[in-house]
């Protein structure tokens, strides 16, 4: 119970201080995943995902967290399928922690937190001509969750890991190239799917949500070198980057479908 207090008081963050919904915002996200609520689609399609590690570009501190960004110029690294109705081009990914193992998740699962959680954000580039665009859209975008476990060190997460030291302070940028986001995916194709939105701002009701059911495992190691990173700019009076995650939302009028029983 104390560590769902402190969850709560974490969540609160100055970084949360906007309000926890955008005036009405009907569909907000993260939310609580409530397993047995959820209902299963059989017409629900695999997510194929076809990832270009050559289309991988750097790694940099926006001052929320830590991001890879990725050439979107062109349908290279794409996902299909599964809740979508168009192909969507990887944009970017990054991810959520707590400053201790008890919580860092932006979703939960039967009100579980876990230590982390990776975001994979795509956009519809079929139908609209920029990311900036597809933000404002109520199809525009398509993310992938995937939560973090502590467990056996992740030797793919590694290479993301030895290079956060060049990031640690706000705006810090590095070349990364040759990355294949597939590696820290599941295997697994269990996946929820709900309509929410972005978990920063604009906060814009814009995302396709794609929650893996498995989570994938790393060290303790690997989640300490998250908490070495700043919020901060160099020069500043350093706060470490941890809690960048914002509180849960209410389900509202949404369900949560499942791909499998
Ligand atoms: N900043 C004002 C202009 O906004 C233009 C669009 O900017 C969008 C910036 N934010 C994002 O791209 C963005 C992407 C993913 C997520 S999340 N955590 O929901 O996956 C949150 C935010
Ligand atoms: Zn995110």
């Amino acid at each position: 119970a104390c560590s769902r207090k402190n969850a709560r008081k974490a969540a609160l963050h100055p970084l949360w201080q906007s309000p926890l919904t955008i005036p009405g915002g009907t569909r907000q996200s993260p939310i609580n995943i409530q397993w047995r609520d959820s209902v299963y689609d059989p017409f629900l399609k695999p997510l194929k995902i076809s990832y270009d590690p050559t289309t991988c570009l750097h790694i940099w501190n926006n001052g929320y967290s830590f991001l890879v960004e990725f050439d979107d110029s062109a349908d290279r690294s794409t996902i299909v399928g599964g809740p979508l109705e168009n192909q969507y081009r990887l944009k970017q990914f990054h991810f959520h922690w707590g400053a201790i193992n008890d919580w860092g998740s932006e979703h939960t699962v039967d009100s579980k937190f876990y230590p982390a959680e990776l975001h994979l954000v795509h956009w519809n580039a079929v139908e609209y001509p920029s990311f900036e665009e597809a933000v404002m859209e109520g199809n525009g975008l398509a993310v992938i969750g995937v939560f973090l476990k502590l467990g056996a060190r992740h030797e793919g997460l590694q290479t993301l890991v030895d290079a956060l030291p060049a990031v640690r302070h706000k705006d810090a940028v590095i070349e990364f190239d040759d990355f294949d986001p597939s590696c820290l995916i599941p295997s697994c194709p269990d996946y929820w799917t709900y309509a929410g939105s972005l978990t920063t701002p604009p906060l814009t009701e814009s995302v396709t949500w794609i929650i893996k059911k498995k989570p994938i495992e790393v060290d303790e190691n690997q989640l300490e070198a998250f908490r070495t990173l700043l919020f901060t700019s160099d020069g500043e009076e350093e706060r470490r980057m941890v809690d960048n995650f914002r509180p849960l939302q209410p389900l509202m009028n949404r369900t949560v479908r499942s791909s499998f029983r």
